[in-house]
């Protein structure tokens, strides 16, 4: 699998460009044809006022879901020596289930401990929406971004968890309304040190309730 990522260049920048999507090459046109068969073998006329561009606005829809906005991800020597954690809380996000590619929504909690660098607030976002826009599982989510850190901030340690609505699991299958998913991921003390776990979960909030659909 292609790194989402590039290597940063000399400013600490890393740059993220749709163009280097690890989702292989994109063709609109058979998208769009076969979503126009898919929605014909399920019985959904594509005839009408409203339908005659549905098989485009579809392939659309999924393309845009599949696909961060170019971002670039700046970090900055930690020249304070600040060793106390960053907590960016309720980062929305949308995913998709890479079992019935259906949307998954929630937010995210991503925190970190200040190493040899820190990361502009606004990335810590922009880094829950590259991993986020991907067929996937909610775990491969939160390890993703907790490695991407933990690789890329040299940190003593990180955490991420994340709240949402699985599709798959509440309107159709077990239709188990109401229910949300968490998983967490966490790297060095955070993982190793319960009591650096506590205050980031402590600071981080109860999760489960702040926020809805
Ligand atoms: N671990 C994990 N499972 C997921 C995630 N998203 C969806 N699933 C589950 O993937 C499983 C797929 O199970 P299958 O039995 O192959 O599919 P299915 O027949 O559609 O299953 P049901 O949803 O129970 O109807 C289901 O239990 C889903 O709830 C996720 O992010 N993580
Ligand atoms: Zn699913």
């Amino acid at each position: 699998m292609v790194d989402l990522l590039t290597r940063p260049d000399q400013r600490g920048v890393h740059v993220y460009s749709a163009g280097d999507s690890r989702l292989g090459g994109r063709d609109r046109t058979r998208a769009t044809e076969a979503a126009a068969e898919f929605l014909a073998a399920l019985g959904v006329p594509l005839d009408g006022e409203h339908t005659e561009r549905t098989a485009e606005r579809m392939t659309d829809a999924y393309l845009e879901m599949l696909t961060p906005r170019d971002t670039e991800l700046t970090t900055f020597p930690n020249s304070g020596g600040n060793r106390e954690l960053v907590i960016e809380r309720q980062i929305r996000f949308t995913s998709l289930c890479a079992h019935h590619m259906l949307p998954f929504i929630g937010v995210a909690h991503v925190g970190y401990i200040p190493g040899e660098r820190l990361l502009g607030l606004s990335k810590i976002a922009r880094l829950v929406e590259l991993f986020s826009r991907r067929p996937q599982v909610q775990e491969d989510l939160v390890a993703g971004i907790a490695g991407w850190l933990d690789d890329n901030l040299a940190t003593p340690g990180v955490g991420v968890v994340a709240s949402a609505v699985h599709l798959c699991m509440t309107e159709r299958g077990a239709r188990a309304h109401g229910t949300t998913t968490v998983t967490s991921a966490y790297r060095g003390t955070l993982l190793e040190d319960r009591t650096v776990r506590g205050e980031f979960l402590a600071l981080a909030g109860t999760i489960s309730a702040e926020w809805s659909l």
